[in-house]
């Protein structure tokens, strides 16, 4: 689906990627992990072709349709409808399907009969499912997520990690990060250990949880655990 080889991302004098490979395959869930500042996001927005890279990305045909729920996603003062149109008149969806395909994203998402409301009247697990729903609406094969369950109570965390499920049982292809271990445990099939712009370990996801890990991931994972 993508396979990067020797990426770096310098911003002025950090170096945020340094030589970074890795590839991910069809109906995979990749679950990226690491302190802050490892990269994370970096690698994330890389990936979605937003930022100039040093080596190359190179992806298959059908992710082309790829999106990405950023962490701060949408226009506040807009309703939930017309958020929903602006993603996708960006994603390049014809008009003529635009009702159909946001009746079709509230419902996946449970936000039916909320189309008017501003997106700044949702509560937090809402508008987290409202940022999800642009992103589901332009029908991607490949899907980005940055944190998508930060600052969410255990509720609302858990309505988004069942929508992810979902996503993957759908075949969609994900990749999120994250800086809860238990959310990469339970979806993901692999997850991924970067620091100081680099990878430390890209091991299936029972592997990583299980031993398979040494030196500073190992550590982390020790820390994160404590
Ligand atoms: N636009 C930018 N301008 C300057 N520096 C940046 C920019 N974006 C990221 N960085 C720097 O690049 C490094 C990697 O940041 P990044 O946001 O990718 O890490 P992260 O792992 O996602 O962190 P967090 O877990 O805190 O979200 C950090 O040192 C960060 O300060």
């Amino acid at each position: 689906m993508l396979a990067m080889q020797d990426v770096s991302v310098r911003f002025g004098s950090v170096q945020a990627l340094n030589k970074v490979s890795i590839t991910v395959g069809r109906g995979e869930f990749v679950a990226l992990v690491g302190p802050n500042g490892s990269g994370k996001t970096t690698l994330l927005r890389a990936m979605h072709g937003m930022l100039r890279i040093r080596g190359t990305c190179t992806l298959a045909p059908e992710a082309q349709r790829q999106a990405m729920v950023f962490q701060r996603p949408f226009v506040m003062r807009l309703s939930v409808r017309n958020n929903l149109r602006l993603a996708l008149w960006l994603g390049g969806v014809s008009r003529a399907q635009w009702n159909e395909r946001i009746a079709a994203a509230l419902a996946r998402v449970s936000l039916q009969g909320l189309e008017e409301r501003p997106a700044r009247a949702l509560s937090g697990g809402q508008q987290q499912r409202l940022a999800i729903a642009r992103a589901w609406a332009i029908q991607p094969a490949l899907l980005f997520l940055d944190e998508p369950t930060a600052s969410l109570d255990p509720g609302a965390k858990k309505e988004v990690e069942a929508l992810l499920a979902g996503f993957a049982a759908d075949g969609i292809t994900l990749v999120m990060s994250t800086h809860n271990l238990g959310q990469a445990k339970r979806p993901a099939t692999r997850v991924v250990y970067l620091e100081d712009g680099e990878i430390h370990a890209d091991l299936p996801t029972a592997q990583f949880f299980d031993g398979g890990l040494s030196g500073r991931a190992q550590q982390f994972l020790k820390g994160e655990m404590a």
